[in-house]
């Protein structure tokens, strides 16, 4: 694939192997959930996460998605607890989205697509940066939150009304959006040892899913969709469907932290 990945016909999911073998390794993400499958582990820890807005860096058109970059030289935006051992730093959160409501999320449950899908990516701080914790097999953990459509979101509201300046890949402005009030009411949760869900498709990721949703209205899903693949100046192309379908689960086990 000489020119870079993406979610095209020509560079999307399925030809992601030709430069990045551990495609189809045996730790890959994002997986379909079985919830009568996972196991429930009584000793696993509820999920702690502090966040602090004011490390909150800015908002990125990044060409696969949009994320929202955090300040991670200290430990002000952190993830413990869980099936996590130690402290992991919160690095960035960004999304996953589909064409129309009956798809976009990466993990499914029960076959099951959500419009859309919340990674907040956090790094172990036994490592010295992201970039090293990224090619450690306990590197990372992410967490999942799944969107569903309902009420308007006004958490999600902060995000999306900085999209007008982040139109096109490359483009970058301030944001600053507190990550805590993305999270869903209850934080039950599936784990499960993966993957990045793009290139590098690093398998470092200790996967934490929760099981509530949380809301987005029609009209947000429709601000998600008003970005763009493609830089300034290119031909226009709409940023949808930048979501990996779920890949094999290799005799892994699912965890989880409810009954
Ligand atoms: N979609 S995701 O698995 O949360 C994820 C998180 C962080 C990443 O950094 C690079 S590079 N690709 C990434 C994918
Ligand atoms: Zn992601």
């Amino acid at each position: 694939m000489s020119h870079g990945w993406g979610y095209g016909a020509n560079n999307g999911p399925e030809k992601w192997g030709e430069d990045f073998p551990v495609a189809n390794g045996p730790r890959q993400s994002p997986i379909n959930i079985v919830p009568k499958e996972a196991q429930y582990d009584s000793t696993l820890k509820s999920l702690k996460l502090k966040y602090d807005p004011s490390n909150a860096n800015g908002i990125l058109n990044n060409g696969h998605s949009f994320q929202v970059d955090y300040e991670d030289d200290a430990n002000s935006s952190i993830l413990t607890g869980g099936p996590i051992s130690g402290t992991y730093r919160l690095k960035q959160f960004h999304f996953h989205w589909g064409a129309c409501d009956g798809k976009g999320s990466e993990h499914t449950v029960n076959g099951i697509k959500f419009p859309c899908e919340l990674h907040l990516v956090h790094w172990n701080t036994k490592y010295p940066s992201f970039g090293e914790a990224a090619s450690k097999p306990d590197g990372l953990a992410v967490v999942g939150v799944f969107l569903k459509i309902g009420d308007a979101n006004p958490s999600l509201q902060k995000v999306l009304d900085a999209f007008n300046n982040i139109k096109t890949k490359g483009k970058q402005t301030f944001s600053r959006c507190s990550t805590f009030y993305l999270l869903p009411g209850c934080l039950d949760y599936w784990t499960y040892d993966g993957s990045l869900t793009t290139p590098p498709l690093l398998e470092s990721v200790t996967w934490i899913v929760c099981k509530e949703p949380i809301s987005v209205s029609c009209e947000q899903m429709a601000k998600f969709r008003s970005l763009l693949f493609s830089a300034e100046g290119e031909p226009e192309c709409c940023m949808v469907d930048n979501y990996r379908p779920p890949q094999p689960l290799k005799g892994r086990p699912v965890r989880a932290s409810f009954q």
